[in-house]
């Protein structure tokens, strides 16, 4: 691989190509962290303003020019391929299995069908799950020679990703723009982690009686989620105007998402957008689709309270997400119901605001809706 010297080898995991059909494709802005580069002011600021809107006009933009060349990004989805085809299904479903349920934290595996989706029918996803400090829990064998890398990717989207886009997000809302930043420390108590996942093609009876949905619409619950674009087109968002979009993959860029934690801090005024995966278009179904991610959240001990200094928010309000009298979570108490709940607690099915249909639950005392 150019420009990777002295890295132990591994296959290289070959993606589909990309599509060729056409799709509702949602109209995302696009972020230039190079031209942060030079250090001015005025760009700055006016890439915060692109920031700023995109995060409030629909939650999700790409990130260019993010600091990885193509081959850098080529040889993670080498290296996320390896928890999936290089470990056995005894070290997946019990060694090196993540206790989700039990303690509430994503480390280790998600097996196969471990999610309720619809009707009887269970996911055919699996991902594995790895603390930024690589050292908190063993890995598989197959993977250990690759930690210092996986070390060097969460450290790259740290500092390089979301501190930057933290840096954006504060002066969008009038903050010192160190607000966000100081509550994502590297090496501080959290549960900031890399995602591998990869799907699998599903029987056409599974597709039928999940109405093609392969991972049910949700929001996620850190602060700001980094996706590596990559070709299988399935990732769907719900726009303001209640229609599902599709996220078209843009080669070598960054998809990224605000979560619940953002939408908390910020008051509602950066969405935490539901968004969905569904069966990809005829000319990738036969294919697996490899992803990677890292999933951000904020030191444990930060409570997820509106930040009401905020000019910002003294002008356009605070939308309210906790009663009066309800306790606040921390972002460790939100994270952990909220990952122990998923796909295992009974749903009851309800209606939105909007009339469309959707499941309900309660968790730290807030509603959270998953939408199909
Ligand atoms: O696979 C994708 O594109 C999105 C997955 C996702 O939304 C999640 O893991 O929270
Ligand atoms: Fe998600």
């Amino acid at each position: 691989m150019p420009g990777l010297l002295n890295v132990p080898s591994t296959p290289h995991y070959v993606p589909a190509p990309p599509t060729k059909a056409e799709l509702d494709y949602a109209d995302l802005p696009i972020i230039d962290l190079g031209l942060l580069a030079d250090g001015s002011p005025e760009a700055f600021d006016s890439i915060a303003k692109q920031a700023r809107d995109a995060m409030t006009e629909h939650g999700f933009f790409y990130v260019i020019n993010h600091g990885y060349a193509k081959e850098q990004t080529e040889r993670i989805f080498d290296i996320a391929d390896i928890p999936f085809s290089q470990v056995s299904d005894e070290d997946k479903t019990n060694t090196y299995v993540g206790r989700m349920k039990q303690t509430g934290s994503y480390q280790g595996y998600k097996p196969r069908q471990y999610w309720h989706i619809e009707g009887g029918v269970r996911d055919q996803l699996e991902h594995y799950n790895i603390n930024r400090d690589v050292t908190k829990k063993p890995h598989p064998e197959a993977l250990r020679p690759f930690l210092p890398e996986i070390t060097q990717f969460a450290k790259h989207n740290h500092e390089r990703v979301l501190h930057p886009i933290l840096r954006l997000l504060a002066a969008g809302m009038e903050l010192p723009q160190e607000t966000f930043v100081n509550m994502h420390g590297f090496d501080s108590v959290g549960e900031t982690y890399v995602r591998f996942m990869k799907y699998y093609p599903r029987t056409e009876d599974e597709e039928m009686k999940t109405k093609n949905v392969w991972l049910k619409g949700h929001t996620d619950f850190g602060t700001i989620t980094i996706l590596y674009s990559q070709p299988v087109a399935a990732l769907q968002i719900l726009t303001k105007d209640g229609t599902w979009k599709w996220v078209r993959h843009v080669e070598n860029a960054l998809v990224i998402n605000a979560g619940d934690a953002l939408e908390f801090l910020s008051g509602g005024f950066y969405r935490a957008t539901i968004h969905r995966v569904v069966q990809p278009p005829p000319d990738q179904r036969a294919y697996t689709r490899l992803g990677a991610f890292y999933f951000c959240m904020t030191d444990d001990n930060v409570v997820l309270a509106p930040l009401l200094e905020s000019p910002v928010l003294q002008k356009v309000g605070v939308t309210k997400k906790f009663d009066d009298g309800t306790k606040v979570p921390t972002m460790e108490e939100w994270r952990k119901g909220r990952t122990a709940a998923y796909g295992q607690t009974e749903l009851k099915p309800s209606v939105n605001e909007k009339g469309v249909k959707v499941e309900e639950e309660f968790i730290n005392g807030v509603l959270v809706r998953h939408y199909n």
